[in-house]
């Protein structure tokens, strides 16, 4: 028999039953976030697709007892990835190649391009109501595929899609708190742009430490800039970050949820379809956003620039619209 308390934790899990789906689950990142995404009490239906290893990870953490159910689903069964997203609610896609030392994340495109572009058409066919967070690089293009090819199957909701940038404003109050020696908990770093070497910009300006010195700043924004080639190199061609990114995207995916929950003030930055500088031909901009039940609540503005910082805007928007313009044109040329 339950408890009184046990019974009042299982019902208000319940009251929440969130489908989630992970398209990539065997991967370096997938396992991970896999297995936070299981230890998440809001997740009560837990679908894990890839093409190699889904059923053995979903097993594992099957095994784990939280009040979620987990299962694997390959592309060997008839509609496995299909039953993988019916009706869920959420959908994660790390899916496709990791950078080795000396690539670009751009350089992954000519594999991870058609990869999202068709986890993408799934999804509009078996959840287009779902929220869909883009893990796979160059989000910076990633991310308008996807928009794309909703909009070409007429499901596309700007509200609830997210290139998920969650890594760098994690890593920018890691860096700034070794910097400062401050508890790195506490730190708080809005991160703007895009997710890639000089269109992620950090603004120190708007934190408690801006009067850092000139040579202490720019080493500290190239570090959160390309954070991500330190992992690179690091792991020396065997991939890139998998662990942080897991966090990362497991915390992006519980704020989604909350939400969806109707948690008040549950803001995250995000790289999404944003009206910020929609004039300049930009249609895609990380920055924070309010998350709400139905998805994007509120984009906020991305406050006062120093000079600096200013510079480096006007720098991330020139590769950005790029970026974004290239996984258009993908898409439309197909
Ligand atoms: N957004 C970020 O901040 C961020 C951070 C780190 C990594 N990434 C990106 O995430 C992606 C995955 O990285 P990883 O380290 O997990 O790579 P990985 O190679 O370890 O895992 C990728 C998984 O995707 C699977 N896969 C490939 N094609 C698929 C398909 N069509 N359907 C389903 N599954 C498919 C593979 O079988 C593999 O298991 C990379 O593109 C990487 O650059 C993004
Ligand atoms: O650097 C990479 O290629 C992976 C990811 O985008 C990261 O920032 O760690």
């Amino acid at each position: 028999m339950l408890s009184r308390v046990a019974k009042r934790a299982f019902s208000s899990t319940v009251a929440n039953p969130y489908k989630v789906t992970v398209l990539g689950a065997g991967g370096g990142i997938g396992q991970p976030l896999s297995l936070l995404l299981k230890l998440n009490h809001k997740v009560t239906d837990l679908r894990l697709y890839d093409l190699k290893g889904a059923k053995g990870v979903a097993t594992d953490l099957s095994h784990i007892p939280t009040n979620s159910v987990v299962k694997g689903f390959t592309p060997e069964e008839p509609d496995g990835l299909n039953n993988a997203l019916k009706d869920t609610d959420m959908v994660l896609i790390p899916a496709g190649v990791p950078r080795k030392p000396g690539m670009t994340r751009d350089d992954l495109f000519a594999i991870n391009a058609s990869i999202v572009r068709d986890l993408a058409a799934a999804t509009a066919e078996s959840a287009p109501n779902a929220a869909i967070l883009v893990i796979s690089n160059p989000v910076n293009s990633t991310v308008p595929i996807v928009a794309q090819v909703l909009k070409n199957k007429g499901v596309y909701n700007p509200k609830k899609l997210f290139g998920v940038t969650t890594l760098d404003s994690i890593r920018a109050a890691r860096f700034i708190s070794e910097v400062e020696n401050t508890d790195p908990t506490q730190e708080r770093v809005n991160v703007i742009g895009g997710h890639s070497g000089i269109t992620i910009i950090p603004l120190i300006s708007q934190t408690n430490h801006k009067l850092m010195s000139d040579d202490k700043r720019h080493e500290l924004i190239h570090r959160i800039q390309f954070g991500g080639d330190e992992v690179v190199k690091a792991k020396n061609g065997a991939g890139s970050a998998t662990l942080s990114m897991a966090h990362a995207g497991a915390k992006f995916a519980n704020a989604v949820l909350s939400g969806f929950k109707g948690e008040r003030d549950v803001i995250e930055p995000s790289f999404v379809d944003s009206p910020l500088f929609k004039s300049e031909g930009i249609e895609f901009f990380a920055s924070p956003v309010t998350l709400g039940p139905d998805g994007i609540e509120k984009i906020h503005p991305i406050g006062e620039l120093s000079s600096e910082e200013e510079e480096m805007l006007q720098k991330c928007k020139e590769t950005l619209k790029k970026n974004i313009e290239k996984g258009v044109n993908f898409v439309a040329s197909k």
